[in-house]
């Protein structure tokens, strides 16, 4: 982050804030840098959050709530940034396995689907982990 940077982060387990409070004060960033929302994320949180007000949107929760973060995230995020959902590709790449795919796998091909088809945004799936679909926004 840029010197005046600030940190949203959003978190439905009191404990895992807490945590993430207490690395970023162990980190050394001073306690206005970070703003820590409770709740679960799309319904209750992402409306109260600033429109173009956002350089980058990771999201690392519910992967099936995905699809509603993506188009909440185009809202957020400042034209030229970066929105990231983590592990977007997980067992998304074997469509020839037999038998009915799980309804998460269902949800992520959706999704992958629907940033490389977006005119809003550029898109790359990154080989990390289990997969990182990263997009700009243009
Ligand atoms: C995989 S962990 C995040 C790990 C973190 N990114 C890290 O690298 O340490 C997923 C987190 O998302 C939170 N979470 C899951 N679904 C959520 C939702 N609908 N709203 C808000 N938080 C959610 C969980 O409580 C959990 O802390």
């Amino acid at each position: 982050m840029r010197p005046d940077g600030v940190l949203t982060t959003v978190d439905q387990e009191p404990e895992h804030q807490q945590s993430a409070r207490q690395a970023f004060r162990e980190a050394g960033f001073a306690g206005n840098r970070a703003r820590f929302i409770p709740g679960p994320g799309h319904w209750t949180c992402c409306p109260r959050l600033a429109d173009s007000g956002y350089d980058l949107v990771f999201c690392d929760g519910d992967r099936q709530e995905y699809q509603d973060y993506l188009a909440e995230s185009l809202r957020l995020l400042r034209p030229l940034e970066a929105w990231s959902p983590s592990k977007a590709s997980s067992r998304t790449d074997a469509p020839w396995t037999p038998g009915p795919q799980p309804t998460e796998v269902l949800r992520l091909r959706e999704l992958v689907r629907a940033v490389r088809e977006s005119q809003e945004l550029v898109s790359s799936l990154l080989p990390v982990g289990d997969g990182l679909l990263c997009a700009v926004k243009r």
